[in-house]
């Protein structure tokens, strides 16, 4: 119990639960990461305009479910739920690809929140009934299944609340591809559907990311640096912590005016932990370990960003796409995903509260350090961070090189 003085009773009482009820934006978090729940179970949900009020179908909220695992029930809930025949949801590549014609969104491109091109856009195919079932959905989704469709889809008119709705499939790290519909004012009650409003969906990353805070810290030797330490972060959302890895004491450096040598770097299961020779990852985790300790300092950031961001089943999907040619980049793109979706307000908001406002960083990716800048860390320097090809990644290096503009040397 925490002592709370002489306070009068009722405000004691308050608090009290001050102390465990959540703010606004965790609860804004929570809602966002069960709709994201709900998709990946294949239950449909409704995403509602910020203030919406009731009336006709424009301010109608949205009923979307997942087309990768919406089941006969969803589809029966959403049916429950439309007050016009369902539609398909998809990334305008994807469109593209299902309709074998270009499609144009007349979007401008958004930016983020860290200044970075938002890949967006939706584009919204009319069902016909034969497509309106779950394995021919799951088809029109991704790009890697057998794409025989029994009839094709027509393009519609894309509702407001599209690029939310494919934002929250991302979320789920699911294709982003829905069946959506505009739903009645009463599906929320008559349903027990979960409503979450659009602008939190949208908001979500970047609320996430500055709600990270310090949640665990030990001393863990390492092979390559025996005076190392983990630092576990969490945000509100209770999705998966972010991890520092401190080597020596690069707080005090920074404390004394130093820039620390900071690697952030994304999470990569095939490649850190299996050695997978697809990528360059391992190497450049366990060489930035032993160029910090040579050092006798450095932040390594271990971001829960799989797959720059989609991750782990859809990379693995990308890399089915890989070996049928298509290189990185487009792969992604082929998902419905951006070339990267990774924003790096988490690593911003870690070095902030470890205490380390300025950085050399080690990467040869320039999109990394125009992302710290962006978000308050002053990135003093670049270490290149290369190693030699290894006769698998060689494409995917040179990919990295002419596309994503990674510099060499
Ligand atoms: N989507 C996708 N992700 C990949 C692929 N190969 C590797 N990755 C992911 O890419 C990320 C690589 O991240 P980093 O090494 O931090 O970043 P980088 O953009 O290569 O930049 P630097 O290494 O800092 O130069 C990890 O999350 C990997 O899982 C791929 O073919 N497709
Ligand atoms: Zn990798």
């Amino acid at each position: 119990m925490t002592s709370t003085g002489n306070v009068a009773p009722d405000l004691r009482h308050e608090a009290e639960l001050g102390a465990i009820v959540p703010d606004a934006v965790a609860l804004a978090l929570r809602a966002v990461h069960r709709a994201a729940s709900e998709l990946r179970r294949g239950t449909p949900v409704l995403i509602a305009e910020a203030g919406a009020t009731a009336g006709g179908p424009r301010g109608a909220p949205l009923v979307v479910a997942a087309a990768e695992t919406v089941g006969a029930r969803g589809l029966a809930e959403i049916a429950a739920a439309a007050l016009s025949p369902p539609l398909l949801l998809l990334a305008p590549v994807r469109a593209a690809a299902v309709l074998q014609r270009p499609v144009a969104t007349g979007r401008a491109p958004a930016h983020g929140p860290e200044g970075r091109r938002l890949e967006e856009g939706a584009v919204a195919l009319r069902l016909p009934a034969a497509l309106l079932a779950p394995e021919a959905l799951r088809r029109l989704a991704d790009p890697v299944a057998e794409r025989l469709l029994p009839e094709m889809p027509e393009l519609q008119a894309t509702p407001p609340l599209a690029p939310a709705a494919l934002a929250l499939a991302k979320l789920g790290r699911l294709l982003p591809a829905l069946v959506v519909a505009p739903a009645r004012e009463d599906a929320a009650a008559t349903l027990d559907l979960l409503t979450v409003p659009a602008a939190e969906v949208l908001a979500y990353p970047a609320a996430a990311a500055t709600s990270l805070t310090r949640v665990a810290e030990a001393r863990v030797p390492l092979e390559d640096s025996a005076e190392s330490r983990i630092v576990a972060f969490r945000a509100a959302d209770g999705g998966i912590e972010h991890l520092a890895i401190l080597v020596g004491e690069p707080e005090k450096l920074a404390a004394a005016g130093g820039a620390p040598l900071v690697r952030a770097h994304s999470e990569c299961f095939t490649g850190d932990l299996l050695g997978s020779l697809r990528c360059d990852c391992g190497p450049q985790l366990r060489g930035a370990i032993r160029r910090m300790a040579q050092e006798g300092a450095g932040v390594l950031l271990y971001l829960a960003q799989e797959g720059r961001g989609i991750g782990l089943v859809n990379k693995l999907r990308a890399y089915t796409l890989q070996d049928q040619g298509l290189d990185t980049l487009d792969a992604n793109r082929a998902l419905g995903y951006g070339a990267d979706e990774r924003g790096f307000l988490v690593a911003a908001t870690m070095l902030e509260q470890l205490g380390i406002r300025r950085v050399r960083l080690l990467t040869n990716n320039p999109d990394k350090m125009a992302g710290l800048a962006a978000c308050g860390i002053a990135v003093e320097g670049r270490e290149a961070h290369q190693f030699e090809a290894n006769g698998v990644n060689d494409g995917y290096l040179a990919t990295k090189a002419a596309r994503f503009g990674h510099l060499l040397g």
